[in-house]
């Protein structure tokens, strides 16, 4: 866009075109410094921020993200090109005392777009930093992401990113030899707790299995459910042992349960493991060896493990 005219005429309509925007505009110095802030945003998703003019990113920011802030400056400066990064605030996180006090209830999520300024008029380089509220598209790419990578019924990863994990794992035990096993899980006699207990006793066995199994776990350790009575385990650890005492305790966690609205209820799970292999091929090879030694569990009487 050209502005024709005096630099004056010039100045006062990138003003009013720049008071006229719906984002926030700060001009921050490479210290932290806000010199200038600018920018009409609506004030029901932003926060009020005209009174940090003068005041400093330490001085209003937890020391975490000041930092995180200023190494951001500091590398557009050193990158002399635009910044695009998103990040997440709360009025929490904000420490200063507001003009108005209308704000939003929520956190909010951020794009900011950061720019070099070539002017010496402040003293130390400097950026023009554009926030847009991007929240109601960040929570709908969350929402999206849940509903993608979640099993509805039990709440654990589903069939298809617990695969996706297991991919992961068996590229890091190829690259990094970092081992890792896969325990195979189906809740033993299913189709008899459906038909004895009705269906909705059936689905909630299989949250509390799902529930009773995550408490077991590992931060490191993945749960997901294939579909069906069928749960699949990717435990982190190069001790082969480490996941035959996982199986163990899951079989005697979930038979240990009791069911307050049917107390006759006895619920338990037969387990296959596969530890990972030099000579598997893929994914298929480690799922197949899982498959058949739960099947050699359920052959030996159920509510047990054996491993491959
Ligand atoms: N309640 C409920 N039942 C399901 C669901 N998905 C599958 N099922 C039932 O789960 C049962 C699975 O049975 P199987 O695993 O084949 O056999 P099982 O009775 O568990 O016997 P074993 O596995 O040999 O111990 C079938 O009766 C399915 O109809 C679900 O989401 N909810």
């Amino acid at each position: 866009m050209e502005i024709k005219g005096s630099s004056i005429e010039k100045y006062e309509e990138y003003a009013a075109i720049i008071s006229a925007l719906p984002d926030l505009l700060f001009v921050l110095t490479m210290s932290g410094r806000y010199v200038e802030v600018l920018g009409q945003p609506d004030s029901s998703i932003y926060l009020e921020a005209k009174s940090l003019k003068g005041k400093t990113l330490a001085s209003v920011l937890p020391a975490q993200i000041c930092q995180h802030f200023l190494e951001i400056i500091q590398q557009t400066l050193e990158n002399d090109k635009l910044t695009v990064f998103e990040y997440s605030l709360g009025d929490d996180d904000l420490n200063y005392d507001r003009l108005t006090s209308s704000q939003p209830s929520a956190r909010q999520r951020f794009e900011g777009r950061i720019a070099p300024i070539h002017s010496a008029r402040y003293g130390e380089p400097a950026v023009v930093w554009v926030a847009r509220n991007i929240t109601e598209r960040y929570e709908l790419e969350q929402k999206l992401k849940y509903q993608s990578e979640i099993d509805h019924l039990s709440g654990s990863l589903n069939r298809r990113k617990l695969f996706s994990h297991l991919k992961d794992a068996f590229y890091t035990f190829g690259r990094y030899e970092q081992n890792s096993s896969f325990l195979l899980l189906d809740i033993d006699n299913f189709k008899r707790v459906n038909d004895t207990f009705g269906h909705q006793c059936g689905d909630n066995s299989i949250r509390k299995v799902a529930e009773l199994c995550q408490s077991e776990l590992r931060q490191t350790d993945i749960l997901g459910r294939f579909g069906g009575d069928e749960f699949g385990i990717i435990h982190k650890s190069d001790d082969t042992q480490s996941a035959i005492a996982l199986a163990r305790r899951l079989n005697r966690i979930v038979c240990a349960a009791t069911n307050e609205t049917y107390p006759e209820l006895s619920l338990s799970i037969s387990i296959g493991i596969s530890h990972f292999k030099a000579d598997d091929r893929n994914i298929d090879d480690i799922y197949k060896r899982a498959d058949e030694a739960l099947y050699r569990s359920k052959r030996n009487g159920r509510n047990t493990y054996s491993s491959a």
